[in-house]
């Protein structure tokens, strides 16, 4: 048994471990970190990468089919799935060194390719390593929940860690589950050609605004997709190429492939947790908001943490236990200013508040402002007019934005920099945007809240009536 001491101990070589990992390091730190499984985590093998790898090649085809409307006829795209699957394969191939063992060992990184394991409040077990560390931070992510559905052990079914090993297009792709994984994989597959049915046991894309998610829940309807919304998949039977899914309330559906897209759970059944003094809760480890465990030396990060699900978000968490750790600061977490983008064609972009969350805490001091895609320019140039964006605006400042229409993900990032640093509506009514560009709907957004209150003020026409009387 080898024991090693150092600084700080990193377990999780994801999106939150790798970003504290390489910030610590070179900041002067002795890190040590463990990976069980491979190195980049969901994000780069089975999450983000390669399902925007695949939502590309899925929208290519899209595109393919739908050029009429710009004056150039319509092709029937020719999808192979397993180029695709290629594709996709080769796009973490490209990114993978970035996340990779060598490079975060020549950080100078001491990288052990094991799972850890908690044998006191200060000591961790990985493989034939004890490691005794001044701070350990849990960065062990998170893996599909699979429901206890019956028939659910013996039936074939998909999840994100194997779904992108398919290489034979599935015919008729089952998803249970209508959160941002089961749309996006829907989308996609559907333009990849493939009959797709979503069994959502409340309501799809539940967590966005019922209003922006209605326009991508209608788009995918639009384009084939089944989607049928309050039904729990109570059991499932059949085998490879013929699955049968039944719901509580008895409607059965039929298709080639299964997809669990149910949620998540938080990667700490393997961290003997008890013999750390470390609490969990439902989703996780239990954090205060500095993300400090019940033990004062372990902190989480990401995924494990419970919270937003994101890999920008693991990365803000690794920004903020830094500080606690190297510089010993004060330093907490906040949510407020943190965006999410759902990756469907028209994308689904969310920060801060939903108008719902507004309306409840600021009542009758919330002002909306909305303004629509199909009055920008470019996106009627280039026949994208589906969508909107809708501002949560108290005593000025934005306290929430919510956007659905193309590039909604792009367009959502200069409200993330208002929000988090408490920008005014003036400021971004301030800004001159670039015409055309769809970029210009988040200043006539800031446009909209000032209008009614300069153009429908009796008192600013009064003024202006008064100084032109004068002017010579
Ligand atoms: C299909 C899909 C699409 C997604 N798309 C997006 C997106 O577009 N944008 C976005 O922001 N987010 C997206 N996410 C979410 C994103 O992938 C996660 O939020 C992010 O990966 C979390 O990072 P993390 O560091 O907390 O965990 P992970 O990236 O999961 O890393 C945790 C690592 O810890 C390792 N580990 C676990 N237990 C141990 C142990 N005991 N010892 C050692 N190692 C251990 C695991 O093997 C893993 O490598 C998506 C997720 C999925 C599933
Ligand atoms: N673009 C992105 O940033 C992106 C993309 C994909 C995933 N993610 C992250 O991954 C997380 C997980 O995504 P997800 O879609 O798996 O989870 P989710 O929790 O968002 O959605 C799961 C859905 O499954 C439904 N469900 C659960 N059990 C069911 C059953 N028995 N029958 C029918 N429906 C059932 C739930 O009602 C819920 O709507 C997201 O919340 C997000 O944090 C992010």
């Amino acid at each position: 048994m080898a024991k090693i001491k150092t600084d700080l101990l990193v377990i999780g070589a994801g999106s939150g471990g790798l970003s504290l990992a390489a910030g610590a390091v070179q900041m002067g730190a002795d890190v040590v970190l463990l990976e069980g499984n491979r190195m980049g985590g969901d994000c780069l093998n089975f999450g983000c990468v390669p399902s925007k790898a695949l939502i590309a090649s899925a929208n290519a085809a899209h595109g393919q089919a739908n050029t009429a409307r710009l004056g150039v006829a319509n092709a029937v795209p020719q999808a192979d799935y397993q180029a695709v699957m290629a594709h996709v394969a080769d796009v973490i191939a490209q990114i993978a060194p970035v996340d990779s063992q060598e490079r975060f060992e020549q950080l100078g990184v001491r990288v052990i390719r094991e799972f850890g394991q908690f044998i006191s409040p200060t000591e961790v077990r990985a493989g034939e390593h004890v490691i005794t560390a001044r701070r350990i931070v849990i960065a062990t992510g998170s893996a599909p929940l699979v429901p206890p559905i019956r028939g659910i052990e013996t039936v074939p079914h998909l999840t994100n860690e194997t779904l992108f090993d398919l290489r034979e297009k599935p015919e008729h792709l089952l998803i249970i589950g209508g959160g941002p994984i089961g749309v996006e994989m829907a989308q996609a597959h559907r333009r990849l050609g493939c009959d797709v049915t979503i069994i959502e046991a409340a309501h799809a894309l539940g967590r966005d605004d019922p209003e922006l998610s209605a326009i991508v829940l209608d788009t995918l309807r639009d384009e084939g997709v089944e989607i049928v919304e309050d039904a729990k998949v109570a059991s499932i039977r059949g085998g490879a190429g013929a699955i049968v899914v039944e719901t509580k309330g008895g409607h059965i559906f039929n298709g080639s492939h299964l997809l669990v897209a149910a949620g998540r759970k938080a990667n700490i059944d393997r961290l003997n947790l008890e013999a750390a003094g470390i609490e969990a809760t439902s989703s996780g480890v239990r954090v205060d908001e500095r993300l400090r465990s019940t033990n004062r030396r372990v902190y989480a990060i990401g995924d494990v943490a419970g919270d937003m699900q994101f890999t920008h978000v693991a990365g803000y968490h690794a920004n903020v236990v830094i500080r606690s750790i190297l510089f010993a600061l004060p330093s907490r977490g906040k949510n407020a200013h943190l965006p999410h983008v759902t990756y469907t064609d028209p994308e689904l972009a969310q920060i801060g508040m939903t108008e719902v969350q507004a309306r409840e805490q600021h009542g009758d001091k919330l002002t909306i402002a909305c303004f629509d895609y199909d009055e920008n320019d470019r996106a009627i140039a280039t026949r994208q007019t589906s969508g909107f964006i809708k501002v949560m605006v108290v005593r000025g400042r934005p306290v929430g934005v919510s956007i659905v229409g193309a590039q909604a993900g792009e367009a959502i990032g200069l409200w993330a920099l208002a929000l988090a640093n408490g920008l005014k509506m003036s400021q971004i009514a301030a800004m001159v945007a670039p015409y055309p560009t769809l970029g210009e709907i988040n200043k006539r957004a800031a446009g909209a809240y000032f209008s009614p209150r300069l153009f429908d003020n009796p008192m600013i026409k009064r003024v202006v009536r008064a100084i032109q009387y004068w002017v010579p």
